[in-house]
């Protein structure tokens, strides 16, 4: 093939979609061959990125390129056409992990510097914070968000209703947030008038001024500033666990200190010295010492006491023991283990964790393992409280019903790190009492600015003009193409959304919006207009921000399909290229622990079926390729089979897992090449193949049954030995030598 032959970046990332990709990789490929169409790997895993930073430290063998940031030069070509699968977005502990089995692999990477003291550990501990957190998909994501549950995915689900626990009106669950002292409160927002530098600056009390950075903003530009006041969030937690200490309803907390890398580890690592307060009291001087980051959860006291004797190793588990006595019950991540809500900061994450407590009858898991009700305590008060109001909504009108409701796809402004998920560059742990302000560099005139004490967190975010007429033009052609109203959710309270407004005014003036159901809400009226109409099983587009694009695109689906795995989720490029996300949802650790025991996959594959298809359509409406419309339409035909059939994975270890549903995918892809009279040549190659596999079905399904049960080695965690997973993931001798031989 020559090198311009069309062409798809399939990203390998990491945990279960990675294991999946073993198994349905080959398959694609045997499929886009027969179109000349090359679908290309690139490794953006957590470990290839920890590789690709340290090559100095490596042999030439070892040796793996930047592909993040060639993959982020592509997003500027309007040829590319990348799938993008979910990744972690690791927090210290993870990437802590994933340097050590590096290293017992034999790459010669540094530690991580917990506390850099020389110049040279500075520069380490740079090159990884770059790693840390989400730092894949904003590189990426060059575009905003159309994420939504096709037609044959809503039809799927109505027809194999996912499980939904009931909700009592008398259910104690509730979200809890501040009221005050937090983002929300202090939030400044102004629209640039002309391209303008400007500094962030700290001036402390005896008005000394310290630049903390300097940008460039572009006219049009949204530039906010906020802050959270450490004394009120300590205030707050306290508050939290002293009602449910005394209401008996259940504590956890739910933030997002991965995406948020920069300013939710710090409220993590309150929330951990506020709940173990008199841990921290008694040993602070200690820990101190040993380097214990209560940013990095319970565990990092756990894993830095290791070094003392045993007696006093266990003077202080006695001493975290005692506060499980004196503090409420912590809901648990994983109660048999005994590892709760504060142990990590990757465990829960509040996009996925709340929808999960809301469809589970609104409970989490206590310590005995039985779920119960719960405070879910997200500090900052923005978007915390429209999870309240669908609480309230279940509690008065019951639990949604997944046969009968309606859809709610989402259009949300993510183009150019838009808003606080492009802000941890701009947000700042405060060293001691002053002001933050931001001035204009040309005439040092203050543009804002707060008041602010030792330990708040303050930041700034950045929103482009180009980015947000984009969205508005993004939303009014979604609301035209599938005829359903479409809410814009700002708020109006918020400075931040009282500027957009004026933007979204302006901006809808641009298109024909003739006979369209357009509105504007704050979020209550939003959520509640959303959720009437969703019980009615009626349709609402919501068109949001970024926060509320990654809120609502797990809320949502996971009330109306269980997972956000089963969602189409695309980012048409500003520059013209297209990203397809494979669902909505994230890489699914639980996913790989069962595999590991007991050589079950159930991670669904049906967002990978989803994206492959658009991305096959869009490159031969680009690249005018027939074939690879044929090949998408068909593969979107075979995907309606698959649901109609039930074929997607179980839970259960024994019946039909991950591999499993792909073979299917692949049959029912064959089958419908060789039935369709578009292109003969694709109908030729591709019966004797359909054929070879409806024969093979029996055998095939046995081979991959009969490796379950058993634990599986992949032959690492973060990086794994690619033949192990592939011996693991492809287990049927009968369909290898099917694909084999057809390619
Ligand atoms: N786009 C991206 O790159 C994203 C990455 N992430 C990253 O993913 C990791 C895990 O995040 P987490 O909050 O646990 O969320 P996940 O979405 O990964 O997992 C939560 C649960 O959702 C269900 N689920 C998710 N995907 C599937 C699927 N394809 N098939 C079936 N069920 C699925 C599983 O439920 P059950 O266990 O009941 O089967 C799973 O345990 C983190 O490192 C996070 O940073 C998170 C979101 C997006
Ligand atoms: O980048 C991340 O960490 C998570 C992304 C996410 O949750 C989303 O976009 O829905
Ligand atoms: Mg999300």
């Amino acid at each position: 093939m020559t090198e311009k032959s069309p062409k798809i970046i399939y990203t390998l990332t990491d945990e279960a979609p990675a294991l999946a990709t073993c198994s349905l990789l080959p398959i694609i490929r045997t499929f886009t061959a027969a179109a000349e169409i090359s679908v290309e790997t690139s490794d953006i895993s957590v470990a290839a990125r920890v590789l690709a930073a340290f090559p100095e430290k490596l042999s030439e063998e070892q040796r793996v390129t930047d592909t993040l940031a060639e993959l982020g030069e592509l997003t500027k070509d309007p040829s590319a056409n990348i799938i993008k699968l979910p990744n972690i977005s690791a927090s210290i502990p993870q990437l802590k992990a994933c340097i050590t089995e590096l290293q017992s692999q034999g790459y010669d990477i540094p530690a991580f510097p917990d506390d850099p003291k020389t110049d040279e550990e500075k520069e380490i501990r740079e090159r990884y914070g770059k790693i840390l957190g989400s730092a894949v998909n904003p590189v990426l994501r060059q575009g905003n968000s159309d994420r939504r549950a096709p037609p044959a995915v809503k039809a799927f689900a109505r027809k194999f209703p996912h499980s939904m626990g009931p909700w009592s009106k008398a259910s104690r669950s509730h979200a809890d947030y501040m009221r005050g002292g937090d983002f929300y409160s202090s939030e400044q927002s102004t629209t640039m008038t002309e391209d303008t530098d400007v500094r962030i600056e700290f001036v402390d009390k005896s008005g000394q001024v310290k630049v903390k950075k300097e940008l460039h903003l572009e006219k049009g530009e949204v530039l906010d500033g906020m802050f959270m006041s450490a004394k009120a969030l300590r205030a707050f937690f306290e508050d939290t666990l002293n009602d449910c200490k005394e209401s008996g309803v259940m504590w956890s907390l739910h933030v997002k200190a991965t995406m948020m890398k920069v300013s939710h580890p710090i409220v993590f690592g309150h929330a951990v010295t506020v709940y173990y307060k008199d841990l921290f009291e008694k040993h602070g001087e200690l820990f101190k010492e040993l380097g214990v980051n209560p940013n990095n959860g319970l565990n990092s006291v756990y894993e830095k006491i290791k070094s003392l004797p045993h007696s006093k190793q266990e003077e202080i588990e006695e001493d975290i023991h005692a506060c499980y006595a004196n503090r409420p019950e912590m809901a648990m991540v994983d109660s048999v283990k005994g590892i709760t809500n504060l142990h990590i900061p990757s465990d829960v994450i509040v996009d996925a964790s709340m929808p999960a407590m809301i469809r589970n009858s609104g409970q989490m898991w206590g310590q005995d393992g039985k779920p119960k009700d719960t405070k879910a305590v997200m500090p900052e008060s923005t978007y915390a409280r429209i999870y309240q109001e669908m609480i309230n909504f279940c509690k008065t009108e019951g639990a949604f019903d997944p046969t009968t409701m309606g859809t709610v796809p989402n259009v949300g402004l993510m183009a150019m790190k838009a808003e606080e998920y492009g802000s941890h560059d701009k947000t700042f742990e405060v060293e001691t009492d002053g002001t933050m302000r931001i001035v204009n560099a040309a005439d040092g005139s203050v543009i804002m600015q707060h008041d602010v004490e030792k330990g708040d967190i303050w930041r700034a975010c950045q929103t482009k003009d180009a980015a947000i007429r984009d969205w508005v033009k993004l939303a009014v052609t979604r609301a035209r193409q599938s005829n359903t109203p479409a809410i814009f959710w700002l708020d109006k309270e918020r400075p931040h959304d009282a500027e957009l407004r004026k933007k979204v005014e302006l901006y809808l003036q641009d298109h024909d919006t003739e006979g369209l159901d357009i509105r504007v809400s704050s979020y209550i009226p939003a959520i509640r207009r959303t959720m009437e109409r969703l019980v009615r099983g009626k349709d609402t587009i919501s068109v949001t921000g970024n926060v509320l694009r990654d809120y609502l695109t797990d809320l949502f689906p996971i009330m109306e399909l269980g997972t956000s795995a089963k969602m189409l989720s695309i980012v048409p490029m500003l520059a013209g290229g297209g990203m397809y996300e494979t669902g909505a949802g994230g890489s699914a650790p639980k996913h790989v622990q069962q595999v590991l025991q007991e050589n079950h996959l159930r991670w669904d594959s049906l967002g990978e079926f989803l994206a492959i298809a658009v991305s096959l359509d869009e490159l031969g409406l680009k690249e005018n390729l027939p074939k690879a419309r044929v090949l998408g339409q068909a593969l979107d035909r075979a995907t309606e089979t698959l649901l109609e059939n039930n074929k997607s994975p179980s839970r259960r270890t024994g019946e039909l897992d991950n591999r499993g549903s792909h073979f299917f995918l692949a049959m029912y892809w064959a089958q419908e090449l060789a039935a369709q009279d578009e292109d003969a040549d694709l109908k030729a190659r591709f019966a004797p193949l359909a054929k070879a596999l409806s024969d093979n079905q029996d055998t095939i399904l046995a081979e991959l049954s009969e490796v379950q049960g058993k634990p599986a080695d992949i032959g690492g965690y973060y990086h794994p030995d690619p033949a192990k997973a592939s011996a693991v993931m492809c287990p049927s001798k009968t369909l290898n030598t099917i694909l084999a031989d057809f390619r």
